[in-house]
């Protein structure tokens, strides 16, 4: 078995295939490396099927050879020497091989489980560490329009399929397949004719599979869905959950996961109603059919065969016949868990090729060089940017000298956060370019861009696990004394020391056990650590106090001071040294100069001064009317910052 950590032995699948064509094949000719299981558990499956059909066709043999003395004893492939030449010597032989043939069967089965399984689990892993992989190099806008339980579900419950149909489905397919042509030939060696009349349920068989699939597969590819939104609100609801208790939502959220399990139970219904009349389809079509073999084989062996059929059957052969008659049975029923198996597989198989193929939108262009640092300058260049539809960023044109300490503010939803998220590719420019050093961010490797910014955000993500790894998180050689250097310059040195265990306290799924300003000095830490040559803080010291900020502040213009630092905040005391401040209003540039050059023009930002020096009576009439038309529209888009500042 692979370990954890076993290289892929494959290459990933090449994005620009065209997707047509069956998804599960596909997915077997990129991920089957290990067939070399699976061929054993074919070998093996067919072993077990050869052995499993002895004792109905040494029974027969018995009943003919040694009770009604009707035909010899000949076996094929053994000489007549081997065997004995009394009927108790006989029927030793017949034991024997009836024992024989079950001990063979059961190592067999065990071997054809194990190969299949090995491989089954093996393609589940390579898929499931590749389609993680190709996701998360998709651009951040993809993440944003899905929602996390959808993706969860394409990574588990998909993935997971894949591996039942691989590991059940196809040996039992193959278990069928070995079957029906093993009885077929022993019958047809047997009877021919009679063999016919046995074989006959087998199209019909085919034909009601067939009509199966169809009804059954849009229906699996819903429950499909149905699924992945219920899984959004589940973990949608388990993340929000404090929300959730502080706004006594409780019986609002236990009827939404109520709702979303009745999409869910209705989905499955549907598909159940089909799948509980295909089975019992299954057993009246082969219950028919081993009746008319029973009927016929009967009225032969009584010497009055029906249909014209001539020649004699012996009451051996037609136990035999009804053995075999039945046995049809258990591979047909196995042939429909496969059917449904693989209708699952392939409605899951669709998905995760949808991950697995999916180009990102944001990726390295086939020329891309690494990026070359020189002194830190950043261009905007006439830069366009849109979301979806309406525009966030309008002919954004600046330019920032190497280590300049850059201020951004403006009112909210301005588009400060986007501008700054153009900087390490978070997302591009639908038109223009931003530059470092003279070359577009589009033209360098995603590697080495965001090597060289770091981006420290208003709301930052700490993952499970201890405090010294979230901030060595990026920088992952990075020393315990490095570490703890940079966690005292983000002022997080003294609070980590109060940890119960200091550097190594775990810290919850995301942080929860630690407040809003305490994460923020985490994060702060983290991007310090990997001492970017261009540093974005987006809002990074929002929910520290101000004594603390203060502190940070000192801090940070030593680590500022050789390096291209742009700093988000509505706090304007933030920002109020910095070398330059750029106001960003409704998508665009309106104001550039230092804080006392900005007050002198008298615009937006000595208005926001006013504000935050609490001035409030010597604001014009049109920047308060303009104030209160921003919150109506910011309002409806967005009730959470309503009560921000500005
Ligand atoms: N991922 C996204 N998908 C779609 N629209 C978005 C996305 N992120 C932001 N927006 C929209 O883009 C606009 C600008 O958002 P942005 O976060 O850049 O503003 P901001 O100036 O940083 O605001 P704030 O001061 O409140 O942080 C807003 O109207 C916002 O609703």
């Amino acid at each position: 078995m692979p370990s954890d950590h076993e290289p892929s032995s494959h290459a990933l699948p090449d994005r620009s295939e065209s997707w047509s064509g069956n998804p599960i094949w596909r997915l077997y000719t990129t991920y089957g490396a290990g067939r070399r299981y699976a061929v054993v558990g074919a070998v093996a499956t067919v072993l077990g099927r050869a052995f499993g059909l002895i004792p109905a066709f040494v029974i027969g043999l018995t009943v003919d050879a040694i009770f009604l003395a009707e035909r010899s004893y000949a076996l094929p492939f053994v000489p007549d020497r081997l065997v004995p030449n009394t009927d108790v010597g006989l029927l030793y032989l017949s034991i024997a091989i009836l024992l024989g043939a079950a001990a063979v069967g059961a190592v067999a089965s065990w071997v054809e489980d194990w190969g299949w399984s090995v491989f089954a689990q093996r393609v589940q892993r390579n898929l499931r560490v590749d389609a993680y992989e190709r996701l998360q190099d998709l651009e951040l806008a993809y993440f944003t329009g899905q929602r996390t339980g959808d993706l969860m579900s394409v990574l588990n419950n998909d993935v997971n399929a894949l591996e039942t149909f691989l590991r059940d489905g196809l040996s039992a397919t193959l278990w069928v397949l070995a079957t029906v042509v093993g009885i077929g030939v022993i019958l047809v060696g047997l009877n021919a004719p009679l063999a016919a009349v046995t074989l006959l349920p087998i199209p019909v068989l085919a034909a009601f599979t067939l009509l199966f699939t169809r009804l059954i597969e849009p229906r699996y590819l819903s429950i499909r869905e149905e699924i992945g939104d219920l899984n959004s609100r589940l973990e949608n609801n388990v993340s929000g959950i404090e929300v959730i208790k502080s706004e006594s939502a409780e019986q609002f959220e236990t009827e939404r996961v109520a709702e979303a399990s009745d999409a869910y139970l209705v989905a499955n219904l549907s598909a159940i109603k089909i799948r509980i009349t295909y089975f019992p389809g299954l057993n009246v079509i082969s219950g028919i059919g081993f009746a008319i073999t029973f009927l016929v084989g009967g009225l032969w062996v009584l010497g009055q065969p029906p249909f014209g059929l001539t020649g004699t059957l012996t009451p051996g052969a037609f136990v035999t016949f009804v053995i075999y008659a039945q046995q049809f049975l258990w591979p047909i029923i196995r042939l429909g868990d496969a059917v449904d198996d693989y209708e699952r597989a392939k409605a899951a198989g669709s998905r995760v090729q949808g991950v697995l193929l999916r180009t990102p939108a944001v990726l390295d262009r086939p020329d891309a060089r690494p990026l070359k640092m020189i002194e830190g300058a950043v261009t905007y260049d006439a830069v366009r940017f849109a979301y979806s539809g309406e525009p966030v960023l309008t002919d954004v044109d600046f330019a920032v000298d190497g280590g300049e300490t850059v201020g951004v503010v403006g009112p909210t939803g301005a588009g400060k956060s986007t501008l700054l998220k153009l900087l390490p590719r978070l997302y591009d420019p639908d038109e223009g370019a931003v530059r470092i050093d003279g070359q577009d961010v589009r033209d360098v490797t995603l590697r080495s861009l965001r090597r060289s910014v770091g981006y420290v955000s208003q709301e930052p993500f700490l993952f499970f696990g201890t405090v010294r790894e979230n901030i060595r998180y990026g920088t992952f050689d990075a020393s315990d004394d490095e570490v703890e250097r940079a966690a005292r310059r983000a002022q997080a040195h003294e609070f980590v020391e109060n940890l119960p265990d200091g550097y190594d306290t775990m810290i919850g799924e995301r942080g929860v056990k630690l407040s809003g300003g305490q994460r923020q000095r985490l994060a702060l830490a983290r991007t310090m650590l990997k001492d970017p040559a261009i540093l974005v803080l987006d809002e990074a010291t929002s929910a520290v106090d101000t004594e603390t900020e203060a502190l940070i502040q000192t801090q940070l213009a030593e680590f500022a001071a050789d390096r291209t630092t742009f700093v988000i905040a509505h706090r304007l005391s933030t920002v109020r040294t910095a070398d330059r401040i750029l106001v960003l209003d409704d998508g665009r540039v309106t104001e550039d100069g230092t804080h006392e050059a900005l007050l002198e023009t008298e615009g937006l930002y000595a208005n926001f001064w006013r504000v935050q020096t609490g001035d409030i009576a010597s604001l014009p009439r049109a920047f308060i009317e303009r104030a209160l038309r921003r919150q109506a529209v910011v309002g409806a888009d967005d009730g959470a910052d309503e009560g921000r500042a500005n």
